[in-house]
């Protein structure tokens, strides 16, 4: 989110969460002040996320202070210690992020179940892309179908009005994130978009 008009549309809509991105390559990028300010009309209604890759304690701290999310979201390669040291250094719930192409890259959530709070599985950038997420690129959802049932996730990845009847329908996905699907361009949120993205899942969600 970068927008007031854009966070106020997600949550009328029926967002659950809105998060915000820390990572000076994204179009998404934001400071933590104008992410605070932006999260501040709708603290309590909806869960604020933070989403950082491989941040280092001096950039959370600005971060948590200024923004004070209600999750973390760990887009990085952090390590299930780095997990641990970051859930004890700021009390917050972590979701950490899994880049998924094939069915052992969904191994590797092992040594993080009993310590993350939630995953997120994404799709792996495509070749060339400086951004571990936020590609627009979709995963084989059918690698879900295996996933031990119990694991709390949302599914990421390239989701759009056109394709999440589907992505729900072949996953069962307990949670979804969206980003470029309600984007007008890398970074543009669209009300229209989000309109439509928000009334696509509630169609699927009646049917199935
Ligand atoms: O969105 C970004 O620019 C981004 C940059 C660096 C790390 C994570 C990023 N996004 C994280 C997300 O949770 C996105 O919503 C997720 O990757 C889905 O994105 P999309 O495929 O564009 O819907």
């Amino acid at each position: 989110m970068k927008t007031a008009e854009a966070v106020t549309r997600a949550v009328e809509k029926g967002a659950t969460h809105i998060g915000f991105i820390f990572f000076p390559k994204s179009p998404r990028n934001i400071e933590p002040d104008l992410a605070g300010r932006l999260a501040d009309p709708v603290r309590g209604r909806v869960k604020v996320v933070a989403v950082t890759v491989d941040a280092d304690n001096d950039d959370l701290d600005e971060i948590v202070d200024l923004l004070k999310p209600d999750i973390l979201q760990l887009h990085g390669s952090e390590s299930p210690d780095r997990v641990l040291t970051v859930k004890a250094l700021y009390g917050l719930p972590v979701i950490k992020a899994f880049a998924i192409r094939e069915a052992s890259d969904l191994e590797k959530i092992d040594p993080y179940v009993g310590i993350v709070d939630r995953f997120l599985f994404d799709a792996k950038p495509p070749k060339g892309s400086e951004l571990p997420g936020g590609n627009g690129v979709s995963f084989d959802w059918s690698l879900m179908q295996s996933l031990d049932e119990g694991v709390n996730y949302m599914l990421s990845g390239g989701l759009n009005k056109d394709n999440v009847a589907e992505a729900l329908a072949v996953t069962r996905a307990p949670g979804l994130d969206v980003s470029s699907g309600v984007e007008s361009a890398p970074g543009v949120k669209d009300l229209g978009m989000i309109d439509a993205f928000f009334d696509a899942v509630r169609d699927a969600s009646r049917r199935t």
